[in-house]
């Protein structure tokens, strides 16, 4: 197992009026609550759940933009909440790809920039063959090498979206979480989307966690779905099969199924 979440449980702290001079800062309802999952090498786990249901805080907290409130989370044996492995080196191994591609990609940067700087980051001793690294991670995610000269206003939302793929590959990681990360997409984009993602895992043994509200989604491109309600990863499952579900929320998720 390559990632393991024992016990995460995450409350914010709520700012509730008081009578008299202050706000007082309590600890609120969790909206991670005692979650426990593993992920295997090369596997792409679903993290299916309805908005509000604690998808995108257990991602934050995998790579420590939110603090645990409570358990443990262990990256290939070594653990991470402990914040003794550098962000660097945290980041080296885990990278993140958001929906909202407008807000990850820097405005005043060209896609040629924004490509290199994982690579100068995290390989400086290719540096010189950075150009050739940038032609070919476009190639992989399926943009032309024009794009390599435009400012992100200059592409489409799906063409940003797999700027931001290829910018994760760069940094040649060993998982990749994808938060929402082709819901923006319309349906043919995203299936060639995902098809590229398969390939890139199979050839590059990467695992994912693959977060999305949209279960029908997750179908050709999963090996496992966990489902997580009001905070809670209520089942996890293999087998499309709805005969095996033990969950009442689950069930009412494989009616959203088209086939
Ligand atoms: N920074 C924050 N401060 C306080 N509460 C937060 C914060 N971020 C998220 N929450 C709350 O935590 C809960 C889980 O939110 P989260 O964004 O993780 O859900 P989600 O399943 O990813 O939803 P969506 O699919 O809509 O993105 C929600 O009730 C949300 O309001």
């Amino acid at each position: 197992m390559i990632l393991e979440l024992k016990q995460v449980t995450k409350a914010y702290p709520v700012r509730r009026r008081r009578k008299g001079w202050f706000n007082k800062q309590d600890s609120g309802q969790a909206a991670v609550k005692q979650v426990s999952l593993e992920l295997q090498r090369g596997e792409c786990l679903g993290l299916v759940g309805e908005s509000g249901s604690g998808k995108s805080t257990l991602a934050q907290c995998i790579l420590r933009l939110e603090s645990l409130t409570s358990g443990e989370i262990w990256l290939n044996h070594q653990p991470i909440h402990t914040g003794r492995m550098k962000d660097i080196h945290l980041y080296k191994r885990i990278q993140l790809v958001a929906q909202d591609s407008s807000s990850s990609l820097h405005p005043r940067m060209i896609i040629r920039d924004i490509l290199e700087e994982p690579i100068r980051n995290y390989f400086p001793e290719r540096k010189a063959q950075a150009l050739d690294i940038c032609l070919s991670l476009l190639e992989s995610v399926g943009l032309d090498a024009e794009c390599l000269e435009k400012y992100p206003s200059q592409l489409s939302g799906g063409q940003k979206q797999r700027v931001c793929i290829a910018r994760a590959l760069a940094v040649e990681p060993e998982i990749i979480l994808f938060d929402e990360s082709v819901a923006n997409l319309d349906t043919e984009t995203q299936a060639s989307v995902l098809d590229m993602l398969k390939r890139a895992q199979v050839e590059r043994q990467l695992s994912y966690l693959f977060i999305t509200h949209d279960l029908q989604s997750t179908r050709p491109f999963c090996d496992r779905i966990a489902v997580m309600y009001q905070g809670e990863i209520v089942e996890i499952f293999q087998e499309w099969d709805k005969d095996l579900l033990q969950h009442e929320y689950t069930r009412t998720l494989f009616q959203t199924l088209t086939e």
